[in-house]
């Protein structure tokens, strides 16, 4: 008999037969000669009806929510083998709407058993009856906990069948998934403290009060609203959740907006048959091409209710963008806000906007094609002149947000399509010239980026373009890392053009990849440097994050660093202190 659960303290064993090891009574149906209780995956097909429906013939997100919540929970009862509940849903990202008469089919598997919870994989893909066509609706990833035996928590047998490579994958990157949701509060707090610096971008001339979005609505928990268990179901609980928001959204100028995401659904405390639930909702912030609704449920029973005691239960984020059909062009108004509530929750959106960027970036395990080119005597012109144009594209893209505030640097981040970028921005009392020359030697940057280990110069191919292997630290026990880069330097051309410092990766011979460090590869970043003053400049530096870069900036998305700011310190500091011998080289 194999004890597949044990309750946490170790006082009492609850041993169960371990039906998912097809052992008597197994009702397995059989696929490919493998016990269907063998196989971790939990399957759902469903017809899209129009009772499914929201009022633009689409399915609506409350009714996905459900069906994910309740594949989710047999996926998680599968594993322990007991009844479980869901702790939470992370974000879920829509990216296809689906239509009545289509076909969802929704997989769900434990990814990873931790102590007494365990992480669930969410996979809804919509397939087109009529041509056959599959498509990605979403991922999720739901935490559930085997429901506690009285007061006794349940420890969760780990999770044996990784078969797939996807299945390690999956596995190594549920740690980290659970580490970013358990930090998010502490991220979030630590980020709040910053909040002040903040500045509302333009938002005060706003007419738009926040208020007049606010929704409040009331639900009886009835027996069709349980789940199997006798609580009220978390996925009922979700689907009235994203109604209210949907309401507090329309009001904002007078249209439906499109659900673009859910950050984060917690469910902190069960709820009954026979409760009443409160759902208050309101827009927190708008930001160019989305807007955050906030939803708060509030539980009450009979006795509660009378005395106007509140149960708070669950608290979400959702996040909505221009109704689809005018996505490309519509940006939503900026709202302002009339009370100190109300500028927590608008400053607390700002914050959650970037955690949200950097859960999205820092999980994403896209893998990328080679980046770097090779370089020789053929493509040295085009090369110098496609690094120099990448980088003032890249620093003439619209939608650079704020992402921290202090005197002297600010940083921002620019998200298009899958792509993330940052800028960081510093004001420095030296002449433009004399820190573009020193900005542009490459070899004196470890002396102030820490992320620096080695910097040496392999070709000068002439004055402005120049060859260099970097090599920098290990971050979270990882190989250190190296890159091979081309620094193509400009002055400006005319009065009032910046002064240009480019770098991206390419591959030469003289430098092969050593097997002791990961080879990384920078496809866009650099300076730009102009006159602020006739003894200040601003420096910006700029870099289209790639993976072989976004270790040493991940802390800094998510909140838990400041390593962009110190660099940007420390970078200010020896511009504006460097010894003449130095600036005398040039
Ligand atoms: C039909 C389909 C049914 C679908 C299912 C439902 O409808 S269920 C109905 C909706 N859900 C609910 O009503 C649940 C309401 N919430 C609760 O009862 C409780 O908050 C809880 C049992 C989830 C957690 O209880 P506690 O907070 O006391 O437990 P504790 O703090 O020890 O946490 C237990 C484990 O859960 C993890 N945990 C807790 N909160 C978490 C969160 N927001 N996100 C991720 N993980 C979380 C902890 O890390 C720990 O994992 P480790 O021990 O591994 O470190």
């Amino acid at each position: 008999m194999n004890p597949d659960s044990s309750v946490l303290n170790g006082t009492v064993d609850i041993v169960n037969e371990g039906h998912l090891n097809g052992t008597a009574g197994d009702s397995s149906g059989t696929e490919e000669g493998k016990s269907f209780n063998m196989m971790p995956e939990v399957e759902m097909c469903q017809s899209v009806l129009p009772c499914h429906a929201n009022h633009k013939g689409r399915l609506s997100a409350g009714q996905l929510l459900k069906w994910i919540d309740i594949i989710a929970c047999l996926a998680a009862e599968k594993h322990a083998g007991l009844p479980c509940v869901t702790a939470s849903i992370d974000d879920i990202q829509f990216e296809e709407t689906v239509r009545v008469g289509q076909i969802i089919n929704i997989k769900a598997k434990v990814n990873r058993a931790f102590n007494t919870s365990m992480e669930v994989g969410i996979r809804v893909v919509v397939q087109d009856v009529l041509t056959g066509v599959l498509k990605r609706v979403c991922v999720a990833y739901s935490t559930f906990v085997a429901k506690p035996v009285g007061t006794q928590k349940i420890r969760l047998k780990p999770v044996d069948c990784l078969t797939t490579a996807e299945d390690h994958l999956e596995y190594a990157l549920a740690s980290e998934r659970r580490r970013l949701r358990l930090y998010n509060e502490d991220a979030f707090t630590k980020l709040m403290q910053d909040s002040h610096l903040l500045k509302a971008n333009g938002k005060e001339s706003s007419q738009i009060s926040t208020e007049r979005t606010r929704v409040q609505s009331i639900e009886l928990v009835l027996p069709p609203h349980a789940n199997h268990h006798g609580n009220t179901f978390g996925g009922q609980i979700m689907a009235w959740m994203e109604n209210a928001a949907t309401v507090a959204a329309s009001r904002l100028y007078g249209t439906y907006p499109t659900l673009k995401s859910v950050d984060m659904f917690k469910f902190r405390g069960p709820s009954s048959v026979g409760d009443r639930l409160v759902f208050k909702a309101i827009v927190n912030n708008t930001f160019q091409k989305s807007l955050e609704v906030g939803v708060r449920v509030e539980a009450y029973d009979c006795e509660e209710w009378t005395q106007g005691k509140a149960r708070h239960i669950n608290s979400a984020f959702l996040i909505y963008n221009a109704s689809s059909d005018k996505a490309h062009t519509q940006t939503f108004p900026s709202v302002k806000y009339t009370s100190k509530d109300g500028q927590r929750r608008y400053l607390a959106a700002i914050v959650r906007k970037r955690i949200r960027l950097a859960r999205k970036h820092i999980l994403s395990s896209k893998e990328e094609g080679p980046l770097s080119v090779p370089w020789d005597k053929s493509n040295q012109v085009y090369l110098s002149y496609n690094n120099v144009a990448a980088l003032t594209v890249l620093a003439g893209k619209h939608g650079w947000e704020v992402n921290s505030s202090q005197p002297k640097i600010r940083v921002y981040m620019n998200e298009e399509l899958d792509t993330l970028s940052v800028q960081v921005e510093m004001h420095v009392r030296v002449s433009s010239l004399q820190a573009f020359f020193l900005l542009s030697d490459l070899s004196l940057r470890p002396s102030w980026d820490r992320h620096y280990s080695s910097c040496e110069e392999v070709q000068v191919v002439n004055e402005d373009d120049k060859l260099y292997h970097i090599t920098c630290p290990a971050v979270n026990k990882d190989k250190p890392r190296d890159f091979v880069v081309l620094m193509s330097r400009r002055q400006p051309c005319k009065e009032g053009d910046s002064y240009i410092v480019a770098l991206r990766s390419v591959t030469v011979a003289s430098v092969p990849p050593d097997p002791d460090y990961t080879r990384s590869e920078v496809l866009c970043a650099g300076f730009l440097i102009s006159d602020a003053s006739s003894a200040t400049c601003k420096v910006s530096y700029y870099n289209q994050v790639t993976s072989g870069v976004l270790p040493y900036i991940a802390g800094n998305l998510a909140g838990w660093s400041k390593s962009m700011e110190e660099t940007a310190s420390s970078c200010i500091e020896f511009l504006e202190n460097v010894t003449d011998q130095k600036i005398c080289a040039f």
